[in-house]
């Protein structure tokens, strides 16, 4: 259960607001409640709503907890922040986190969208997920690795001046070199474009040296060496919110 207490934000601003949970199981429930209620006030404005997850080896709990959310699922297309180029059935493919995770209970009825194909090039992906990111976004899930990126947008990536004034949601990019990136260099990520049009974004992070990340991030403030900060509010943009547990 969430205590009311666990979805009191312990910092606020217009750039972000901190949940600080005393839990694991606290982090997971409030962060699914939180993603849940933005989902359902947006399904009370427009005929579906557009969710987007990212991958990695943090969010599939809280996944699993919002497959449980009695949202109207049927309106609800599920479609992805960033993938590797990898074919959607690859166990370390972010498609086959979210249908193992997420498409379940009463998220089964959502409408998922899987980036890449067999056949499929990677330009044609982009335009692909451009295209359908001209419908609005109502929450985005994010991520962030200890290198400080978000997305598939890594500190010192070759491409990243290119990916971070693109006006489309979505580029192919190359992070040969980047150690964030793991083995998986050819990717695609929304760009900061793509993260201010979301009207709600959602950061979920654990341990206490992603919070020194993103502490150190914010007072270093230069988003080509720390690219999470790209999915910050102000302005007409609403503030990220950040989900952490220790
Ligand atoms: O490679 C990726 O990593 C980030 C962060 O992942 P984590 O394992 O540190 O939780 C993730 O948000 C992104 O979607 C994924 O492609």
């Amino acid at each position: 259960m969430v205590s009311p207490s666990a979805s009191k934000p312990i910092e606020s601003g217009d750039r972000f607001v901190l949940f600080v949970h005393a839990s694991t199981d606290e982090w997971v429930w409030a962060s699914a409640v939180a993603i849940a209620a933005e989902l359902r006030r947006d399904l009370a404005l427009r005929p579906r709503s557009r969710l987007l997850l990212s991958g990695g080896t943090t969010p599939a709990p809280v996944y699993q907890a919002l497959a449980k959310a009695p949202l109207d699922w049927p309106r609800v297309d599920v479609a992805l922040v960033d993938e590797r180029w990898l074919l959607p059935d690859d166990p370390d493919s972010n498609a086959r986190l979210v249908r193992t995770h997420l498409l379940h209970h009463h998220a089964a009825a959502a409408r998922f969208e899987a980036m890449t194909q067999s056949g499929r090039r990677i330009e044609e992906a982009v335009a692909i997920a451009n295209a359908h990111a001209q419908q609005p976004t109502a929450v985005a899930v994010l991520g962030m690795g200890d290198d400080g990126h978000t997305a598939s947008l890594f500190p010192g990536m070759a491409d990243l001046d290119r990916v971070l004034a693109s006006r489309q949601s979505y580029a192919a990019v190359d992070a040969t070199g980047c150690p964030g990136a793991r083995n998986w260099h050819r990717r695609i990520s929304l760009t900061p474009a793509g993260l201010a049009a979301a009207h709600a974004r959602v950061l979920l992070i654990q341990g206490a040296s992603k919070r020194r990340v993103f502490e150190q991030a914010l007072a270093d403030g230069d988003v080509k060496r720390w690219p999470v900060l790209a999915a910050l509010g102000g302005g007409e943009v609403p503030p990220l919110q950040v989900h952490w547990c220790a």
